[in-house]
């Protein structure tokens, strides 16, 4: 893509006009004339592709004659296109005909990516535009230019973090005020935080679609949504929760995306998001509400920390905006930004390959040699219990007590082993709860 000298303004299609489209739409038109200052070229919107153009929108102080139900001949005419539609189609057919157009394209579609981001890659390398994405992941806060460009001379070994802000906000929620499940998702639903259908956020689908995004760029590895451990947060109980606290310890829905050595000694990816319990000391439990948080450890670097909003209408298109900026930066003064980078090509490592640590909650019978029985259980296992907290507990029936053990670290697939194995001992009634544990 080479710059042209010519003045005319940059041709902005809109795709979607929702939470984000109607932020996007808004401060385009307010800072119209920093954007025009900034790229050295006006912007203008040409067009906000709709479903239903009956409807009010006066709010977004939007020019009502832009609003259109064609959004496959919108993109026909555009030199910038922002799909903020979400889901796999018809995004991922709209995106592909702006780029065969000419168009640059930004997207706020983790789905999209996760599913089939080297197909807009490809597509985006054939054309000769650029394809940012930076609302993907984490809302406002500047992570994935950081990986691909300000991070591209370094090793990075890990990412870990907050990348959901519905589940955020629910399991804060629930911590904090007592709040039940449902009342939590349909509070961040009504914020504009969670998505379409809810359900992508509380089952992980939406934390996991991040981590492979995230996981694909930090460690030039595709990776994508299907490769994911993913566990949501809907069998997390307010029991759970409390027994996080009587630990001193919250529990966080977490990504985590990690370069380590196999079982043969080389590298490979081990990308999972799931429940776990973190120290209050931890950085990441003060992470309250719809906000996100994400550390990376880079070799050179050593550790950084990304903070601020996940979601949100106006931070989601802060992110947008920037990236518009950069690609219409690009349209005028020539070149483009990142293409894929997946030299490194490393293996994917299975869930059972995780390094972990368990929290687990026994109900157990109160009689001589039950303690040394759970211990055999770990020992066979080759896991190393760091604490074990037992209390009586009265009832009807036969006295039982509760054992709360906390291990340290050891495959994901031994500590299910164990978690079976127990599970088996006569002398075990139930288990309870188990949940990693994360942070120092
Ligand atoms: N809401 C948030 O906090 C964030 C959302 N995102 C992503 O941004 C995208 C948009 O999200 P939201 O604005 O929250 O969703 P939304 O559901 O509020 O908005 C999507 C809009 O697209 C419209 N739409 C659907 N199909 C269409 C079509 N064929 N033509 C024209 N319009 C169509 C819908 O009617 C709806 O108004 C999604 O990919 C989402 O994952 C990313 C970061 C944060
Ligand atoms: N539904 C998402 C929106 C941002 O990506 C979330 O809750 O984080
Ligand atoms: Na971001």
């Amino acid at each position: 893509m080479t710059g042209t000298p010519s003045s005319a303004p940059l041709r902005v299609a809109l795709l979607g006009c929702g939470v984000v489209g109607s932020s996007v739409a808004r401060l385009l038109t307010e800072h119209g004339d920093d954007f025009a200052a900034r790229v050295g070229r006006p912007l203008e919107v040409v067009g906000i592709a709709v479903r239903r153009p009956g409807r009010d929108r006066s709010a977004s102080g939007v020019d009502p004659d832009l609003f259109t139900t064609d959004a496959a001949g919108l993109v026909t005419r555009a030199d910038i296109v922002v799909e903020v539609i979400g889901g796999i189609e018809p995004a991922r057919g709209l995106i592909l005909s702006a780029m065969a157009h000419g168009a640059s394209v930004v997207t706020a579609n983790k789905a999209l990516l996760a599913e089939d981001g080297p197909t807009l890659y490809a597509a985006a390398q054939e054309h000769e535009v650029d394809l940012y994405y930076e609302a993907a992941v984490a809302g406002a806060i500047p992570l994935l230019r950081p990986l691909r460009e300000s991070l591209a001379g370094d090793d990075v070994r890990k990412v870990i973090g907050i990348v959901n802000g519905t589940t955020n906000y629910v399991l804060d929620k629930m911590d904090t005020t007592g709040a039940g499940f449902d009342d939590a998702v349909a509070q961040a639903q009504a914020l504009g935080y969670a998505e379409a259908d809810p359900t992508a956020d509380v089952e992980g689908f939406d934390a996991a679609a991040k981590a492979a995004i995230l996981a694909s760029l930090a460690f030039h590895t595709r990776v994508s949504g299907e490769h994911v451990h993913r566990e949501g947060i809907s069998d997390v109980t307010a029991a759970d929760v409390a027994a996080a606290r009587e630990m001193d310890c919250v529990v966080k829905l977490l990504a985590i995306c990690e370069k380590v050595d196999g079982e043969d000694g080389a590298p490979g990816v081990s990308v999972r998001v799931h429940p776990a319990m973190i120290p209050r000391s931890h950085p990441l439990a003060g992470v309250r509400e719809a906000f996100n948080a994400v550390f990376v450890d880079a070799d050179a670097a050593g550790q950084l920390m990304f903070y601020g909003k996940g979601a949100g209408g106006d931070p989601t298109a802060s992110a947008i905006l920037g990236d518009v900026v950069a690609v219409a930066r690009h349209r005028v003064g020539g070149g483009r930004g990142p293409g894929e980078s997946t030299y490194a090509d490393l293996p994917i490592l299975t869930m059972g390959q995780a390094l972990t640590r368990y929290h687990l909650s026994l109900d157990v019978h109160d009689r001589p040699g039950v303690l040394a029985q759970v211990a055999t259980a770990f020992a066979d296992h080759g896991v190393s219990i760091e604490t074990v907290r037992q209390q009586t507990e009265d009832g009807p029936g036969e006295r039982g007590a509760s054992l709360v053990v906390v291990t340290h670290t050891a495959t994901d697939a031994a500590l299910s082993a164990t978690v079976d194995a127990l599970a088996a001992l006569p002398v075990v009634r139930s288990v309870r709860s188990v949940m990693r544990v994360e942070g120092e």
